[in-house]
């Protein structure tokens, strides 16, 4: 597979040098943390409360599996692996959700997985995040959310023991470099996700909510 940073085709025009084909600037938080820490939760009402779109980069793979994608298969095998799908086509999927839109606030949600993702995203949109929300919680928490969310809804094959303990691993060795990059930077706000999905909003709105 080709790389879109060499070579991007022309629908990977439409976000470009931090802008919308409008010109209108375009705002980012990347929102950052284990699988299961609370990310989709938190963006709900983040979006309710606070006026951004939501784009979760895990829902618009699972979307490309369900439309009948030539990229469907290589998707779905990455996925039950826990792997991280090539930046090419996430980024792709990504700008066009913005493009379509209507927005200019995005939380971009399990999103950069990698350096590889980062970079990709910065030099075809030419966005910088203005900063990464990150949901800290604990792997044995994290497990037991996932397995509990396996139990209710038939959307993630990817809930069961074997691949969420993949999963893990990929985001200690692959994610958290990422988090890193970005506090070296000043621009990570992290929260304490162990707590309940009320106590962890409170502490997100804070973040969210401008200073007088
Ligand atoms: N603070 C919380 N306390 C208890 N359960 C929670 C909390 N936040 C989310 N959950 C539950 O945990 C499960 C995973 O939450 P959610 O889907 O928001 O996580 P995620 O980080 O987006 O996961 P993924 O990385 O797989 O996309 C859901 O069933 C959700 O209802
Ligand atoms: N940037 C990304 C995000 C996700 N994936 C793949 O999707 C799986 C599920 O993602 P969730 O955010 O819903 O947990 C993930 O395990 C990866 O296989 C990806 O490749 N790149």
């Amino acid at each position: 597979m080709g790389s879109v940073v060499d070579a991007p085709s022309a629908d990977l025009t439409k976000v470009v040098n931090g802008c919308l084909s409008n010109d209108k600037k375009v705002t980012v938080v990347f929102v950052l943390g284990g699988p299961g820490s609370g990310k989709g939760t938190q963006c709900a009402s983040i979006v309710k409360n606070f006026g951004f779109t939501h784009l979760s980069a895990g829902d618009l793979l699972r979307a490309e599996i369900k439309s009948g994608s030539e990229n469907g298969t290589m998707i779905q095998n990455m996925i039950k692996e826990g792997k991280i799908v090539p930046s090419e086509v996430t980024v792709k999927l990504l700008q066009r959700a913005m493009q379509e839109s209507g927005n200019t606030k995005f939380l971009i949600d399990g999103f950069p997985r990698n350096e590889e993702n980062r970079d990709a995203f910065e030099k075809v949109t030419g966005i910088e995040p203005e900063f990464v929300l990150f949901f800290d919680c604990s792997e044995e928490e994290m497990e037991r959310r996932l397995l509990s969310r396996n139990q209710v809804s038939g959307d993630w094959d990817d809930d069961n023991i074997e691949t969420i303990r993949k999963r893990f691993k990929v985001f200690v060795e692959s994610s958290v470099p990422v988090v890193e990059y970005y506090d070296a930077k000043f621009k990570v706000r992290k929260i304490n996700a162990g707590k309940s999905i009320d106590e962890v909003f409170e502490a997100v709105k804070t973040i969210f909510t401008p200073a007088n």
